[in-house]
């Protein structure tokens, strides 16, 4: 079994759509991206992409979250292929390093607004929640549309000015109008990107479809203890079982200008490579974080993607065309979602239909 699971490190995996329950509604323009009808927002706003982490939900199945993709003989899931052999799919650095991907990616699109939340940074994740991960992650905004005349907004990083002590009064009087005021409120469009480092406070607004690239846990705190819809959420969910004091303890408590926090966390893309059938430009980078990594190349002609000895995936936000790997065509279609696994040498991808690509990468 092991060494049937091995040959398939040799061609581009597709996974199968791979929705997720969150507390928030929204996920139409997944669908509209993934072009199924109809459009719908729903409690499944996520679509997780190569995932080989599950879901953290109150009695949601045991498996939510877990990447399939296809093979030639069936749906199998990715874990079970990287764990056949871990060097051949992730790459020696990786297979050493983390034995696993190191990285998890979706694409969210929020109908209302999420939760004002943080994530673990690696220390707190390592000392009170025993994981070798944080959630460090990173936005990449594709498309926006305004819900109830709202604008497409996103909220990041304490204002300058807020404490310690008036955001814990907030949370325990549930004040949400005060947490809120507290952060930054900013203005979103298709392109921008930023950084969200853990530790850092923020909430998504609605009318939000972005790509998020971010270390591979799921933990979420949140100090909303109901949804802007109404739902009531989970001590569990609140928390992550540490308790709401050392909840508090997840926030960074630095404050800070609007120009201060774009400074620190607004990303701008920086071209790499040009020609006159394509352009590569890197997003996120080794001078962001060295947890994840995203590209994005805009193909109008062919591009070859050279091996970097770590696997890496292919987003096809739109476009048509083929994939050359070893000696092999594949075609590719907007709304897929393609592992190149590390044994993969060099591929060359050429559209058909003017394509963007959105690279994604591992740990550096
Ligand atoms: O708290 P809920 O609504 O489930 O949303 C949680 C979501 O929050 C976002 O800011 C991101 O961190 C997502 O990766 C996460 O899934």
């Amino acid at each position: 079994m092991e060494k049937d699971l091995q040959q398939y490190a040799h061609i581009p995996l597709k996974q199968v759509t791979n929705r997720v329950w969150r507390t928030y509604s929204g996920g139409a323009l997944i669908d509209r991206w993934k072009k199924d009808s109809p459009e719908v927002d729903n409690s499944f706003p996520e679509e997780w992409i190569m995932s080989t982490v599950t879901a953290r939900g109150k009695n949601r199945p045991v498996d939510e979250g877990l990447t399939k993709v296809e093979t030639p003989s069936g749906l199998l899931p990715l874990k079970d292929l990287i764990d056949s052999d871990k060097q051949l799919y992730l790459g020696e650095k990786l297979a050493e390093k983390f034995g696993t991907t190191g990285v998890l990616i979706k694409m969210l699109d929020s109908q209302e607004r999420l939760t004002i939340q943080v994530h673990p940074d690696k220390r707190y994740a390592k000392e009170i929640l025993n994981s070798s991960f944080g959630k460090t992650e990173s936005w990449y905004v594709l498309n926006t549309r305004e819900i109830d005349g709202e604008k497409s907004v996103i909220y990041m990083g304490f204002k300058k000015g807020v404490t310690r002590e008036q955001w814990e009064g907030y949370f325990y009087d549930q004040d949400i109008e005060g947490m809120l005021n507290s952060l930054h409120k900013i203005e979103v469009k298709p392109g921008d990107a930023f950084m969200i480092y853990g530790g850092v406070p923020h909430a998504i607004g609605s009318g939000c479809f972005l790509m998020e690239v971010q270390e591979p846990t799921d933990y979420t705190m949140r100090v909303e203890k109901t949804t802007p819809a109404g739902l009531q959420i989970t001590d569990e969910l609140i928390h992550q079982g540490v308790g709401e004091k050392t909840m508090l303890d997840c926030f960074h408590y630095n404050d800070y200008t609007l120009e201060e926090a774009m400074d620190k966390w607004k990303v701008k893309p920086e071209l790499v490579e040009a020609s006159e059938g394509f352009t590569f430009n890197t997003i996120f980078n080794k001078t962001h974080t060295d947890c994840f990594g995203l590209s994005e190349l805009d193909l109008d002609g062919e591009y070859t993607v050279k091996a970097t000895g770590s696997f890496y995936v292919i987003v096809v936000y739109h476009g048509e065309g083929t994939l050359l790997c070893n000696g092999k065509e594949y075609s590719y279609a907007q709304g897929d979602e393609i592992f190149i696994s590390a044994a993969i040498e060099n591929i060359t991808l050429k559209s058909d239909i003017t394509s963007k690509l959105l690279l994604c990468y591992p740990p550096s």
